[in-house]
């Protein structure tokens, strides 16, 4: 039996569009475990009662590509589900799922891949490694594909960040999401997020968060996503005037995403208040980031 933790991740961080991310406290477990033959799947907390329990499942199918890529037949497998990570909400739950699988099965198959080639897998399936660079390798990941390779850096997060999130209570796919985005972006707004982008790693660097509040702007994916996420403006601004440094949408939404190192509790609960005017129903929890990515908890043979 194997036992994984994976942290949940937060991407894009405004600007970073598919290359930058950051794990965060709040952490899946996947249990698995080989038999016979068949498939059970049990799901306790976030999704219990919405997560597939056959072969379309996210985890199964992950762990399923990896016993092909090693040439592995695992017979039967049993997988326990135990999930905090709010489900198509923003907070990469599907990269969970992804890196949870993938490191369980490869533990399980004989620890034959290594880590590089892991992450290269789990963003393959994923497409994009936004999300599963952190979850699996913890911190502030900057991360983009060459040639199918996912190369990237770590950032440790600054000292004193914390995060607060307003997650509302309707879903959003990514692949929604994905679909509202524009094929092309004009010159002045690519220029516009390259700016940002390269100013918000040299201050997450530096421990500058003066900076955050510019270097969160972006003009490629957020302004088109709006229109998904009622009141996603006016909870942005409520939760600048209650003092956070810099503020964005969570991945693709709809959780939006304070970041600050003071009065969390203040901005979370002005971020779910101003959701609320807006009829939107919202939880509202304050996260640190995660220094570790997803790791093996107990392995038994
Ligand atoms: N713990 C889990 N186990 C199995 N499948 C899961 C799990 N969590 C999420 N999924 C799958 O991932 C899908 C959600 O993925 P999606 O990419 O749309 O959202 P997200 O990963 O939460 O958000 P984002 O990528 O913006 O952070 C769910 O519909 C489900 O199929
Ligand atoms: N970079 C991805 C993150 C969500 O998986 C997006 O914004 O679509």
């Amino acid at each position: 039996m194997v036992r994984v933790q994976v942290p949940a991740t937060t991407a894009n961080m405004g600007p970073g569009f598919d290359c930058l991310g950051m794990a965060l406290k709040l952490y899946n477990t996947v249990e698995m475990v080989r038999t016979g033959a068949g498939l059970s799947i049990e799901v306790h907390g976030e999704g219990a009662f919405d997560i597939a329990r056959d072969e379309s499942n996210v985890v199964y199918r992950a762990a399923l590509r990896l016993f092909k890529q090693v040439n592995c037949d695992p017979g039967g497998l049993r997988i326990r589900l135990i999930n905090n990570i709010p489900v198509a909400r923003g907070l990469g739950s599907s990269a969970s799922a992804i890196v949870g699988g993938l490191i369980a099965a490869n533990i399980l198959a004989g620890s034959r891949l290594s880590h590089r080639e892991l992450l290269s897998l789990a963003a393959a399936v994923e497409g994009h490694p936004d999300n599963v660079a952190p979850a699996m390798l913890g911190g502030i990941i900057i991360s983009t594909l060459v040639e199918g390779e996912v190369r990237y850096l770590k950032i440790d997060p600054p000292p004193g960040l914390k995060v607060a999130v307003a997650i509302p209570d309707f879903p959003l796919s990514t692949r929604s999401a994905r679909e509202v985005l524009p094929q092309q972006v004009s010159m002045a707004d690519a220029v516009f997020n390259l700016g940002r982008v390269a100013l918000l790693v040299a201050a997450l660097q530096q421990g500058r968060l003066e900076f955050l509040s510019t270097a969160m702007e972006d003009r490629l994916h957020q302004p088109y996503r709006s229109t998904l996420v009622p009141g996603m403006k006016k909870v942005l601004a409520a939760a600048r005037l209650a003092g956070a440094r810099g503020v964005c949408l969570s991945g693709a939404g709809p959780t939006l995403i304070a970041f600050a190192d003071s009065n969390l509790e203040l901005i979370a609960r002005v971020m779910k208040d101003t959701f609320l005017e807006s009829g939107i129903k919202a939880r509202a929890l304050v996260l640190e980031p995660s220094p570790v990515g997803a790791r093996a908890l107990e392995v038994k043979r």
